[in-house]
């Protein structure tokens, strides 16, 4: 198995205080990846050391094997932030065409690309309106679009299906496992427990540190309990860091 992501003994301290305990983490090409975690735990802060928006005080983050932070690899994974990045005066569309003339793709590609992902995300029917004139969940809709817009092969979704109902949530799900079939890898952030039950593998953090790492199946297992959530409690909630 190629490694998609590979952090080493990866440790992160803002300002005096240590967010991030010496985290050992692989993610293998292909596979959904998921990181579960209260809110506090460090999701975010992972997140953006593995994309090269913070670098680690202290360990070594690799991006198809290539030591971060490196432009290459930067331009090559899509990623998808908490916070809407989207330009509220121009029109969904306008905001895809704007990020996919950031990949320099071609007009043809990109008109093509722009109404398959709009598809996707169920925006054709309103991406002529302004985006001011968006719900959240509709923005976040539109975010997720975005980072999806140039094809890439490692996606990095941080709590992408807040605000967004259950039907399109499923939809969504759909996506990524389809495009996990054709070998991209994606690596989700989540608190939500039926979204981790979906992810091939999962870490559970809890303080900062890597408390469990395993297949949803394995975790329940070990643990002999039928569901996500006691394995959540039991390392999230039944631990003090
Ligand atoms: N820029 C920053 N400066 C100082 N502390 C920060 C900063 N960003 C995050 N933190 C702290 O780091 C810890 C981890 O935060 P992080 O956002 O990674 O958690 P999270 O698991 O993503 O939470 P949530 O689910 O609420 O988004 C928290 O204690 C947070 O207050």
């Amino acid at each position: 198995m190629e490694t998609a992501v590979e952090m080493n003994s990866i440790s992160h301290w803002f300002g005096k205080l240590q967010v991030i305990h010496d985290v050992d983490l692989n993610v293998e090409k292909g596979e959904i990846y998921g990181l579960l975690g209260p809110s506090g735990s460090g999701k975010t802060t992972l997140v953006k050391l593995m994309t090269g928006l913070l670098r680690p005080s202290e360990g070594v983050v690799k991006l198809n094997g290539e030591k971060m932070p490196a432009l290459k690899q930067m331009k090559q994974f899509g990623f998808m932030a908490q916070s809407d990045a989207l330009y509220s005066e121009l029109t969904g569309r306008e905001n895809l065409d704007f990020f996919a003339s950031l990949y320099g793709m071609s007009r043809k590609d990109r008109r093509l690309r722009m109404e398959h992902v709009l598809d996707m995300v169920n925006l054709t029917v309103d991406a002529s309106r302004p985006v001011h004139t968006y719900s959240g969940g509709m923005k976040r809709r539109l975010s997720l679009a975005a980072s999806l817009i140039h094809e890439p092969d490692l996606i990095i979704l941080d709590e992408p299906t807040v605000g967004i109902d259950p039907v399109l949530r499923q939809s969504i799900w759909n996506e990524l496992n389809r495009l996990r079939d054709n070998g991209v890898t994606i690596i989700v952030t989540t608190h939500v427990m039926d979204e981790a039950e979906k992810c091939g593998r999962l870490a559970l953090l809890r303080g900062g540190r890597m408390m469990a790492e395993d297949t949803p199946f394995r975790l329940k297992s070990k643990l002999e309990v039928s569901s996500m959530e006691e394995v959540f409690l039991h390392y999230g909630g039944g631990i003090r860091a």
